[in-house]
């Protein structure tokens, strides 16, 4: 569903090649991780494949389709649509309360008040926060702000769950928290990329894979 062929992408302004021919294919139900050192390429893994940023050579075929010729309009439905983005930051809308945070997908892509507030609150069910749909970010631990992010992630039915670096800054229990969901998410049929310098998360994953200088291994 997900598939890099020879994926390059060098950038212009320094001419560093960050991805050197990486070939990945990620099937429905996938659960991968991708580790790799500071500067290996991950983030630009997680751009490409969130259709953030494009490639320099290669292919990417996001459901069997080549995305290369879309346009930035074509790619940000595509992205919102198809893909779920999980940040080390959690990036929630302080203003909004969880419900509101999880609904807000559901708003731009015009589903209708109520079912939204409805699906909304069943994600937040699911990922053990319904008690605190009308909490407010701040109201909530780095841990619980995480799974917020999580079931935003996943309240559109995404065909891909993208997360960089999820773990990182929580606590252990909280980092078992998120963890936990990732799991159950992944035996629910969910597919996803974790990207991350956390061994520890690394190590849930179903298949794990590398990135060494731009190439990538596993
Ligand atoms: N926008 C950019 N313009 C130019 N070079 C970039 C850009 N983004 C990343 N790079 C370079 O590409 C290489 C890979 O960077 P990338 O951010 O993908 O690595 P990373 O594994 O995510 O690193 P970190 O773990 O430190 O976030 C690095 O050498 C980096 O300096």
């Amino acid at each position: 569903m997900l598939k890099l062929i020879h994926a390059s992408k060098i950038y212009a302004k320094n001419g560093i090649c960050a991805l050197n021919a990486v070939d990945l294919t990620v099937q429905d139900g996938d659960y991968i991780s991708v580790t790799g050192a500071s500067g290996s390429g991950k983030s630009t893994l997680m751009h490409i494949l969130g259709l953030l940023d494009s490639l320099t050579d290669g292919e990417y075929l996001l459901d069997g389709a080549a995305v290369a010729h879309l346009s930035a309009k074509q790619r940000a439905r595509l992205r919102s649509e198809k893909i779920g983005f999980v940040f080390q930051q959690f990036r929630l809308l302080t203003g909004m309360t969880a419900l509101e945070n999880v609904a807000l997908p559901l708003a731009l892509q015009g589903v209708p008040r109520h079912e939204r507030s409805e699906r909304a609150l069943a994600v937040l069910e699911r990922v053990g926060l319904s008690d605190r749909a009308n909490h407010r970010p701040h109201q909530l631990s780095g841990g619980q702000q995480q799974r917020v992010a999580i079931a935003r992630a996943v309240v559109t039915e995404p065909c891909v769950i993208l997360a960089d670096e999820p773990t990182a800054g929580l606590d252990p229990a909280a980092a078992d928290s998120v963890l936990e969901l990732f799991d159950r998410l992944h035996r629910s049929g969910h597919t996803l990329v974790l990207i991350t310098h956390d061994e520890r998360a690394a190590q849930c994953a179903a298949r794990r894979m590398h990135l060494e200088n731009g190439c990538l291994f596993g």
